[in-house]
């Protein structure tokens, strides 16, 4: 009888959802994993930044959540999932700069708490995920939970506030630590206490506490990870 040839085949797509609160490590883990095992990379977090800079640029009332799910589906926004060149363009112009402005980041969590705003991104962040030929890390706040409960791998990054606001204060030059680290938690408490898909960890997500780990660290343990659930597949 003649056997199947497997050595060589392409491995399935395989789907990472990586979920956490802000300056866990979420985007820099995402971006090296996707990278190392040839796979496409989507940041959910520019996505709704890029929402919220262009209510912002349109002068939409970010008080009013009304006024915001009645134009949450006009802007055109388009990832790029390559992990060595992410990319993030509304109606064709590339916001990758602005939208990490900190008026963006001080009102990102309004935005990203209105259902209306919530079912299209979700609803997009699913194609790109199902048509991502080799698989793809997404990484967010509720990838796990809701975008794509059937994920391969479901990690949830933690860390503490007081290296979570260093890691940001280190990247903002010059930022104040306590002021960074009051913004984080604020903005995490916004983010896990909205009604629809609050951030949260998924009952079958691996907890990854990474205060005490560097960067690499959590890279080598991710991509351990990614490895044993492709290798069962
Ligand atoms: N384990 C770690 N140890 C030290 N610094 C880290 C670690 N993980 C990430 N960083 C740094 O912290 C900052 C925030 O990381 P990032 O990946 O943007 O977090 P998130 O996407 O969760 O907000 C970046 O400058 C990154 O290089
Ligand atoms: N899956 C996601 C990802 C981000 N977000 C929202 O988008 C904001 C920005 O996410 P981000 O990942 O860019 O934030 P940082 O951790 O990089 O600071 C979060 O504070 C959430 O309000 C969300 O609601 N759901």
């Amino acid at each position: 009888m003649e056997t199947v040839e497997t050595a060589g085949s392409a491995p399935a797509a395989v789907i990472v959802a990586i979920d956490g609160p802000s300056g866990t490590g979420k985007s820099s883990t995402s971006k090296a994993v996707a990278a190392q095992l040839g796979l496409s990379y989507l940041d959910t977090g520019a996505q709704y930044r890029a929402i919220t800079w262009w209510m912002v640029h349109n002068g939409i009332e970010l008080t009013d959540p009304t006024a915001i799910a009645a134009v949450a589906g006009k802007p055109e926004i388009v990832s790029g999932t390559d992990p060595l060149s992410p990319t993030i363009t509304v109606d064709g112009t590339d916001v990758a700069g602005p939208i990490r402005t900190t008026e963006v980041t001080s009102k990102v969590s309004a935005v990203s708490a209105v259902p209306e705003v919530r079912a299209r991104i979700t609803e997009l962040q699913r194609t790109i995920a199902a048509s991502a030929e080799k698989g793809i890390v997404v990484e967010g706040r509720d990838i796990g939970t809701t975008v794509l409960p059937d994920a391969d791998l479901k990690i949830f990054l933690t860390a503490s506030p007081e290296a979570r606001a260093a890691r940001r204060s280190g990247e903002l030059k010059g930022a104040d630590v306590a002021a960074t680290r009051e913004a984080l938690i604020k903005r995490d408490a916004a983010d896990s206490s909205r009604k629809t898909s609050p951030l949260a960890k998924a009952g079958d997500a691996v907890e990854v506490d990474t205060t005490e780990l560097t960067l690499q660290q959590v890279i080598e343990c991710v991509v351990t990870l990614v490895e044993e659930k492709r290798a069962a597949k």
